[in-house]
């Protein structure tokens, strides 16, 4: 018999098999979708009591109706046959038949463990482990695994070169699959690692950190569904581009209750996708920033009265700039500047009510005082401008005033260089946050305090300042899950990737939405484009709070040929002193190129490369510049761009990260390296891109001198 028989034999065996559990998920969907039906139906009779019952019905069967859904494309996907003979299929969910025996086990129940943990070395009771790759419901391949060959039963078939080469050739879309199939032991371990803690996961790029932590969170919601789809799960990235190309990961695993957010988006009511230029973005994010931000939350606001006059029977009530800074310091002392806020009113009275004397203070008591002040307009207006709710976003927009205020007093210079100072401007003349204004915001939310709330049974007092746009703006955030409730801090759990790169402002920022959550943080040191670390690693500590760690480290690169890893390692040794190097076992005889051209050549030459690699792979095509030159060679490449818009991008290196290509073209190597202080980091990140093919194109190349 052919090999080819014998895997077209053992295809349509395991169709069969597949056939069964398909059957079952249907029977399975069409239980959920009746009672959804019949959930509806009640909603038309009956009392209170009865639509609560039909609205938890109803969200129950959705559920499980659209994990059903969800687990269909490559429901099966392994089968381990034991040494008793007993076979065990693994899948995306668990099914059982109508008889409650199971036909299928989730691949995150503990049955399941063994699919991946199981070793030649060690084969745990397995025999072989086979990965059947199916094209939706189709089983169109079988890759095996022989685990205890002195064991195997001689009519035992074992076909393929292993599941896992055939998966990493694949070409690359613009998504990120999951791996479900072909997660390794060393992976495995940290997907099931306790939940407690903070458990870190690093390695070298294309290890599978990301791809491992976000199995990870599907296992953990898995695992304690209950605390973690209540509390919430948070996973964080660096870029809006990244965690499109992640999104999709969790859903085909049938996970669809979990916050993704960009750095730049993990504030409510903020889409910030630009970063600031290197000067700007490090003063931004150190730790420097703290001490500022709370002078700028207690400044008062542009504009503000400094002073009030009260007319009060024949006398004027006066108080003028000094006192009113001193009621303001007091406010402050007692409270965050926003909840001072209920507190504004009495502190103003009291102080006006010490001047009333002899006989008008007589005449009328003290409570008749403050109920006639108090519910007069003049005053009301006065405290409205005097000590408005104040948003974050609106000291934000004071800062570059604040800054010069503050560095006026310094001859130029205070907590920031003028180099600093000057650069900080710069970027906050743009007018929206940039990413790393983001943590900035957060934390002048936290100085400000929550704003009052407002009720509709309650609208006396302080409360009937509040503006019209706050209430709308109030409704609409209660509509969504926040990342930014100051008390409670509410989610379960964090994920963090490309944690490298987080600035001590950005851990801040996070530390705030984890206080009592797990932790799993994502990292290669090796790629971060932060430039001060250490002072990093204590904001870090700072986030943690003394939670226990558990690291994890992958050893093996299943993203680049060994041929491209060779050539970025050098490159990260020059980044960092001592990288955490992977191992690239996948040699695909194609050497990086390089291409040393004049100036009036660099563009054509990027398009001709890049054109070049688009109809040699199937996959994907980035085109990586630095960032002074990106929106010129955007415009220059548009027309190639428009040809292949779903198969190529035009990116700088810090919006490559994370990501991977079939082909990457590296422009002008030497102004990556140049560009900021971490520049040589950002190359590594650069060209460990791409899964075949590399090339660079440069007017100079001092970067490859350097490697030697
Ligand atoms: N067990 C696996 N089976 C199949 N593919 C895998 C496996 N582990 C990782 N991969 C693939 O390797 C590639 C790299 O994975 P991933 O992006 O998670 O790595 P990473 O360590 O986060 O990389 P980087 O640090 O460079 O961002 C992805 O295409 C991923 O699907």
């Amino acid at each position: 018999m052919s090999s080819h028989n014998a895997e077209q034999r053992e295809i349509e065996a395991e169709q069969s098999y597949v056939d069964t559990v398909y059957e079952r998920l249907d029977a399975s969907a069409k239980v959920a979708q009746s009672l959804v039906v019949e959930g509806m139906a009640r909603g038309h009779v009956g009392n209170e009591g009865g639509l609560v019952e039909r609205d938890a019905m109803v969200f129950q069967a959705q559920r499980r109706l659209s994990a059903l859904n969800a687990a269909h494309d490559g429901l099966v996907f392994g089968r381990l046959s034991m040494l008793n003979g007993e076979s065990r299929y693994i899948g995306r969910i668990g099914i059982r038949d109508a008889d409650r025996e199971i036909l299928l086990i989730d691949w995150r129940a503990p049955a399941a463990a063994i699919f991946y943990q199981a070793t030649a070395q060690e084969p745990s009771g397995v025999v072989r482990r086979r990965v059947l790759r199916c094209a939706n419901d189709k089983v169109i391949g079988v890759e095996d695994d022989l685990l205890d060959a002195d064991n195997a039963p001689d009519d035992l078939v074992v076909i393929g070169e292993g599941a896992l080469l055939a998966s990493l050739t694949r070409a690359r879309d613009s998504t990120m699959h999951s791996v479900v199939a072909t997660i390794q032991k060393e992976q495995d371990e940290a997907i099931r690692a306790p939940s407690r803690g903070a458990t870190t996961i690093g390695g070298g790029p294309g290890t599978g950190k990301t791809v491992v932590a976000l199995h990870r969170a599907a296992y953990l919601l898995y695992t304690d569904r209950r605390r973690f789809e209540s509390g919430g799960v948070l996973v964080v990235g660096p870029s809006t581009v990244f965690m499109n190309y992640i999104e999709r990961v969790l859903p085909s695993l049938g996970e669809t209750s979990v916050t993704l957010r960009s750095l730049g988006e993990v504030v409510d009511g903020i889409r910030a996708a630009r970063h600031d230029e290197s000067v700007a973005a490090a003063a931004k994010g150190s730790s420097r920033m703290t001490g500022f931000l709370a002078k700028a939350a207690a400044a008062p606001m542009a504009g503000a009265p400094t002073e009030f006059r009260y007319f009060f029977k024949d006398d004027v009530l006066r108080l003028d700039a000094a006192q009113l800074d001193k009621l303001r310091r007091q406010l402050l002392n007692n409270a965050k500047r926003n909840r001072a806020y209920a507190q504004a009113p009495a502190v103003l009275v009291e102080a006006l009510w010490r001047q009333v004397r002899g006989e008008r203070a007589l005449d009328k008591g003290r409570d008749d005082f403050v109920e006639i002040v108090t519910t007069d307009d003049r005053f009301i207006d006065f405290v409205e401008q005097w000590w408005p709710p104040v948003e974050p976003i609106e000291i934000w927009r004071m800062l570059p005033d604040v800054i010069d205020r503050l560095s006026a007093g310094h001859g130029g210079e205070g907590t920031f260089s003028r180099v600093e100072v000057a650069a900080l401007k710069a970027s906050w003349a743009a007018g929206e946050p940039s990413i790393q204004d983001v943590p900035l915001v957060d934390e002048l939310r936290y100085l400000l305090g929550e704003l009052p709330e407002v009720t509709d049974d309650d609208d006396d007092g302080p409360k009937q300042l509040m503006s019209f746009e706050r209430r709308e703006r109030d409704e609409r955030v209660d509509r969504n899950r926040t990342t930014q409730s100051i008390e409670d801090d509410g989610f379960a759990h964090v994920l963090v990737d490309e944690a490298q790169d987080l600035s001590p402002m950005q851990w801040r920022m996070l530390g705030r939405r984890g206080r009592h959550a797990s932790w799993t943080i994502v990292g290669d040191d090796a790629q971060s484009s932060w430039p001060h670390p250490q002072e990093s690693a204590s904001a870090r500590k700072a986030a943690l709070d003394g939670k226990p760690e558990h690291a994890f480290r992958l050893s093996t690169n299943y993203r680049n040929s060994a041929e491209i890893y060779e050539l970025a390692a050098k490159v990260a040794v020059i980044g960092v002193p001592d990288p955490d190097l992977a191992d690239a076992v996948r040699r695909t005889g194609e050497l990086p190129q390089h291409l040393l051209v004049s100036a009036d050549e660099l563009v054509g030459t990027v398009r001709r490369s890049a054109r070049e690699m688009l109809d040699r792979v199937d996959g994907t095509v980035a085109v990586v510049a630095p960032r002074a030159s990106l929106g010129r060679l955007r415009d220059d490449l548009a027309e190639l761009t428009s040809q292949h818009p779903d198969r190529l991008r035009v990116l700088d290196g810090l919006d490559t990260k994370g990501l991977e290509f079939d082909g990457v073209v590296v422009v002008e190597p030497d102004a990556i390296t140049d560009e900021a202080a971490a520049g040589w980091r950002t190359l590594y990140v650069v060209l460990t891109r791409a899964t075949q093919l590399l090339s660079t194109v440069g007017t100079t190349d001092r970067w490859s001198d350097r490697i030697g």
